[in-house]
């Protein structure tokens, strides 16, 4: 099996950077909905924009290439170890070449691997069955949805729903309170697979198996093929919308599976899966380890063929105000939420261990009126030995809840850029300190990549490429004030009506 390794590597490389037919095609129909102008509409735009640039440049569509997940079908009789060591060699290239960001972290030191290595890392699923071909699927799904996925009990008490009960009805209820929970801080619109019953375990694997199937195929039983399609339409009334801006396109697919439970167990698990749905995968030849054909490359069956290629690349953020860094006080106070910004000069990035670290040490650089980005870029040093930005969207946010605030008073910071919002404490240390919170679309790593001119600098980077303090020159970095220094965050207010909305859902829908 010479060719395994390539055939892997190309496997690795076409999920992170080319999203497939299927989800293009789901994305586009969301975009559809959106009415145009609006801030949802602005940032489907640039994810579609984004989605391009990937698949041009063979970069990663978002820089959170998440936890290599392999689920693999082999003939009786293949060698698992040697799969698993050609495994291992691909995602090692993978990561040098920039495809993957080095994303295996010790939980015990906080030590990067370096080579998306680990225990436990990468994920790998064996399954034998009687064909003779070798099926091998990926996904990379990234940790700001990861953290989203949800796994209630049943019977239980939701907001807004009321009882959900062991019974359809109340299997309805945990899956809209899902999608309600994750707001946009999984990058939305988002994909759901979701697993009825199981245990707590199989019934989260059953959920992401769920994220293997196509978005337009049909569930092959009625009671969940109705439940599937009440979801995605119900899910979308509730006005959360791309990045939580509020808006139209909430849920671009739902898909449902189930499995037997044990008496006192009811578990409803949902794997949430951002719009950047990466997802391939190829059958190889059991012999020559070479590919023979790919999985989710056809066009979806509801799609005329040149809809599925998003072409679209208008520069939605044009209209911004332009801000240089370092940033006035008058001029951050002046903002208000839903304002666009586009930013020029230098920003530096810093994320869970830089704001751990800060609140107890000084910062190796002024950060007085300054910007603080919340990212872990994908960084490759070019043939002279320069680090350069080979992916660099925003993280989610809400992580750094505990520490922000104080954070901004202590080294004067004007603006946050993030995504996914903030809450209570931030919003009082934006008013008190004089500073905004801006959103930027999250997983649009080539986009915002394209605007960093050059690297100033690295502090920290024994953290790791992800976590370390990156310095750098960005020009025309667009984004949208969504909490700003009056108190006012657009977070909050979607949030509070995306709950009056889903408490419309509480009366009973399935018997
Ligand atoms: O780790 C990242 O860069 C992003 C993460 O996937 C997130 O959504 O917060
Ligand atoms: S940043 Fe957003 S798009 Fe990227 S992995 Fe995280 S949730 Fe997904």
């Amino acid at each position: 099996m010479q060719g395994l390794k390539d055939s892997i590597y190309q496997l690795i490389t076409e999920t992170s950077t080319n999203l497939p037919p299927d989800v293009r095609f789901a994305i586009k129909q969301g975009k559809e909905n959106e009415s145009a102008g609006t801030r949802s509409s602005i940032a489907l735009s640039t994810i579609t924009k984004n989605i391009d640039m990937a698949e041009e440049n063979i970069s990663p569509i978002c820089q959170d290439t998440g936890m290599p997940t392999f689920e693999i079908h082999v003939p009786v009789g293949v060698n698992q170890i040697k799969m698993t060591r050609a495994i291992k060699e691909a995602i090692v290239k993978a990561t040098e070449q920039g495809k993957l960001r080095p994303n295996s972290v010790d939980s015990l030191t906080g030590k990067n691997s370096g080579n998306n290595l680990g225990i436990g890392v990468p994920v790998i699923h064996f399954t034998q069955w009687e064909k003779n071909e070798i099926d091998i699927r990926l996904i990379l799904k990234g940790g700001g949805c990861e953290n989203k996925n949800i796994q209630y009990s049943l019977p239980c008490e939701l907001p807004g729903l009321g009882r959900a009960g062991r019974d359809l009805d109340g299997i309805r209820k945990c899956i809209l309170h899902s999608v309600y929970q994750a707001q946009g801080q999984g990058c939305s619109a988002g994909f759901i697979g979701v697993g009825i019953g199981g245990d707590r375990t199989s019934g989260y694997q059953l959920a992401k198996q769920q994220l293997f199937r196509k978005v337009d195929d049909q569930n092959p039983i009625p009671d969940l093929a109705k439940l599937e399609a009440y979801i995605l339409e119900t899910a979308n009334q509730l006005g959360i919308g791309t990045m939580g801006f509020g808006g139209e396109a909430t849920l671009l697919g739902c898909k449902i599976g189930v499995m037997d439970r044990i008496p006192a167990s009811f578990f409803v698990s949902v794997a949430y899966n951002c719009w950047a749905y990466r997802r391939q995968g190829i059958i190889v030849n059991a012999e020559t380890g070479e590919i023979e054909r790919w999985l989710y490359k056809d066009e979806p069956t509801s799609a005329a063929p040149q809809q599925t290629k998003q072409q679209e690349s208008a520069d939605v953020f044009s209209n911004g105000k332009v801000l240089t860094t370092p940033l006035s006080e008058k001029e951050v106070r002046e903002l208000k939420v839903g304002d666009v910004v586009i930013i020029n000069g230098l920003i530096h990035t810093g994320r869970d261990a830089l704001h751990k670290y800060l609140m107890d040490h000084d910062s190796p650089v002024d950060l007085t009126n300054g910007v603080l980005y919340h990212c872990g870029p994908v960084m490759l040093k070019d043939d002279d030995g320069n680090w350069v930005v080979k992916a660099a969207g925003p993280t989610t946010s809400i992580r750094e809840e505990p520490y922000q605030a104080d954070i901004i008073k202590k080294f004067g910071l004007r603006a946050i850029i993030g995504k996914g919002g903030m809450g209570a404490k931030t919003l009082q240390g934006l008013k008190e300190h004089g500073a905004v919170y801006l959103n930027a679309i999250g997983g649009a790593a080539q986009y915002y990549a394209d605007c960093m001119e050059t690297v100033e600098g690295v502090d920290f980077a024994e953290f790791g490429i992800p976590e370390a303090m990156w310095h750098l020159r960005v020009q025309g970095f667009a984004a949208i004030v969504t909490m700003d220094a009056h108190g006012n965050s657009l977070h909050k207010d979607v949030e509070m009506s995306a709950l009056e909305r889903l408490a419309q859902f509480k009366d009973r829908v399935f018997d």
